[in-house]
């Protein structure tokens, strides 16, 4: 099997507390996975707020350089310094897919000019007809078409809408590989399963492969093939989606998995996080010596020396 992505060993590591400080933090520490090119799937990662999840996704878009390890494009090392040409021969394969449509988009500009100037950028022509095809093309995946949205501003479609025009554009390059960053979580909550499910026909109906990021275990289970647990930059559990989701191992894991259902239960005076659950999952993030150990059901999960 080919791979289409290998993170290999990935660290990221910033610096905190000014140029004369030592201080760092480690936003991603010794990540590994890989998507293979002849299935698409969605692979999603999971975490909350400040688990490393952005930074991992703008490693993989080439936008951030690890500090150490090596992220492979269909066997091709990503960088930062990639020149012109190879950043947009990249760019017309991993196409990013952002969490709010409405950034995304410059609000005095029609849509359809947008999606047209992206058109041209990738496909290297100005023939008109080629370019509203491409576009046409794209629209119609999101379930869109040029005809609808043509000469309209963004104010002009609701959230889900436009989202899915921001789809459509990162769509419009035929690329293989979308890292969507919290695509739902701005949009209105009665139109966030028609882009989930979006994102699932665009692996079913068109081969797209989908790094799915999010805080969101319920859309998590319903779409992801495989998934990633991430815990302040660590990997700590990694496997099925449903498998790990059904039946967390992980302390971390299940924490987050009852920290949902018991939201659901709030209105019935229940406590929202469980005080223990949380204790020992920070106590573990704080261990130095750990390493993913792979269970008979073939998931991984991260294990500590001296636990
Ligand atoms: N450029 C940076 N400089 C310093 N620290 C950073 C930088 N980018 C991210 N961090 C830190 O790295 C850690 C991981 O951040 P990241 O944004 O990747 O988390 P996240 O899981 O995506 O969070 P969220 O869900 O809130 O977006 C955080 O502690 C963050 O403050």
């Amino acid at each position: 099997m080919t791979d289409l992505l290998e993170i290999r060993n990935v660290w990221k590591r910033f610096p905190m507390g000014g140029l004369l400080s030592r201080a760092h933090i480690d936003a991603v520490q010794d990540a590994s996975f890989s998507l293979t090119a002849d299935k698409p799937e969605i692979f999603t990662i999971i975490g909350e707020s400040g688990s490393g999840k952005t930074t991992l996704a703008r490693m993989i878009l080439g936008l951030e350089q690890p500090s150490e390890g090596e992220i492979l494009f269909k066997g091709q090392s990503v960088s930062r310094n990639m020149n012109r040409e190879k950043r947009l021969e990249f760019m017309s394969q991993v196409q990013p897919v952002f969490q709010n449509p409405f950034e995304a988009f410059n609000p005095l500009k029609r849509i359809d000019r947008y999606l047209a100037s992206t058109a041209r950028q990738f496909l290297k022509t100005s023939d008109r007809a080629k370019i509203d095809a491409a576009m046409d093309d794209a629209l119609q995946k999101v379930g869109l078409s040029l005809k609808e949205i043509a000469g309209r501003y963004p104010h002009e479609l609701s959230g889900g809408q436009l989202q899915r025009c921001a789809i459509a554009r990162a769509l419009i390059p035929n690329p293989p590989l979308l890292i969507a960053d919290e695509p739902v979580s701005m949009v209105d909550a009665s139109l966030r399963m028609a882009i989930v499910n979006l994102l699932r026909s665009l692996r079913d109906d068109f081969g797209v492969s989908v790094i799915y990021i999010t805080h969101d275990l319920a859309t998590a289970y319903y779409i992801s093939d495989r998934l990633i647990i991430m815990q302040k930059g660590r990997i700590v559990e990694m496997g099925d989606a449903r498998v790990v989701l059904s039946d967390p191992e992980h302390p971390y894991s299940r924490l987050l998995k009852a920290s949902v259902l018991s939201s659901e239960d709030a209105g019935q005076g229940k406590l929202a996080t469980n005080p223990d659950m949380v204790a020992e999952a920070n106590r573990l993030a704080t261990m130095p010596s750990s390493r993913l150990q792979e269970r008979p059901d073939g998931r991984l999960v991260r294990t500590y020396e001296g636990a």
